[in-house]
């Protein structure tokens, strides 16, 4: 399994700007060698002060947003409109900070025409088809999940062929989520996984200790797989586990 790094900055507001320079340069250097660029993208309160970063970033015009098609981890399945949705909060930020092509965007189904969250699962399979994300940023939730897998929630399937699972019990709200599986996430070629703040101290540490099964500890990228904590999160890990 590749190496997984550890990438600490001293407070949120440097996380989000940091990852928010790094995501763009990333993006770049794809562009550069490939023509479309898959990016995932989760909700979570870190990740979306990252998009809201972005617009401070000047490099992000040199993003071709007409070679960038942009994915959601997981959603709530609910309404359109139902501000649980985590594109509704995300996908606007994403917009103003590339001039995003609607057509290449791929928010997760609503539970509009839909006849439960499996039925919407396997209808953004479809649409993911044979994708595989350059990057995929995952935000660490305090159990230690990603995306809405759950440690102890059936739904969560490590070794599942599906691409996209309905969660009918997440312990956070909304109950009924959609979340891409591990399998899925782990076709990536870089798995980003993020961490602000004290009260993710305890799932940073418990995920990178030697054996853990958590999610967030299953999730790698088949390139690299990096870590993006600030001082609390990252707390609790012996600091030559850590760089800058
Ligand atoms: O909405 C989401 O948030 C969790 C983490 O949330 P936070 O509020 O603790 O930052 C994340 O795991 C999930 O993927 C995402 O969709």
């Amino acid at each position: 399994m590749p190496h997984q790094r550890v990438i600490r900055y001293l407070s949120a507001d440097d996380l989000a700007d940091g990852l928010a320079r790094r995501l763009v340069r990333a993006i770049l250097r794809r562009q550069d060698t490939q023509d479309e660029v898959h990016l995932c993208v989760a909700g979570g309160q870190a990740a979306t002060r990252v998009y809201a970063c972005l617009h401070d970033v000047d490099e992000r015009t040199s993003v071709d947003p007409s070679r960038l098609h942009v994915w959601w981890s997981d959603d709530a399945f609910v309404p359109t409109g139902d501000a649980q949705r985590t594109s509704l909060r995300t996908l606007p930020l994403l917009l103003t900070a590339f001039h995003l092509d609607p057509s290449r965007t791929h928010p997760i189904p609503t539970m509009d025409g839909k006849d439960d969250a499996d039925d919407a699962a396997y209808a953004y399979a479809q649409e993911l088809g044979n994708t595989i994300f350059d990057i995929c940023l995952l935000d660490v939730g305090e159990s230690g999940a990603v995306a809405s897998l759950f440690a102890d929630d059936p739904s969560f399937s490590p070794h599942t062929t599906a691409l996209a699972v309905g969660v009918t019990a997440s312990p956070t709200p909304a109950t009924e989520r959609i979340s891409l599986t591990l399998p899925e996430i782990n076709r990536s070629h870089q798995v980003w996984l993020i961490a602000s703040g004290a009260r993710k101290a305890t799932a940073v540490n418990e995920s990178l200790l030697e054996g853990s099964q958590l999610p967030a500890a299953l999730a790698r990228g088949t390139e690299e797989t990096l870590w993006w904590t600030d001082q609390l999160a990252a707390a609790q890990l012996p600091s030559y586990n850590c760089s800058l």
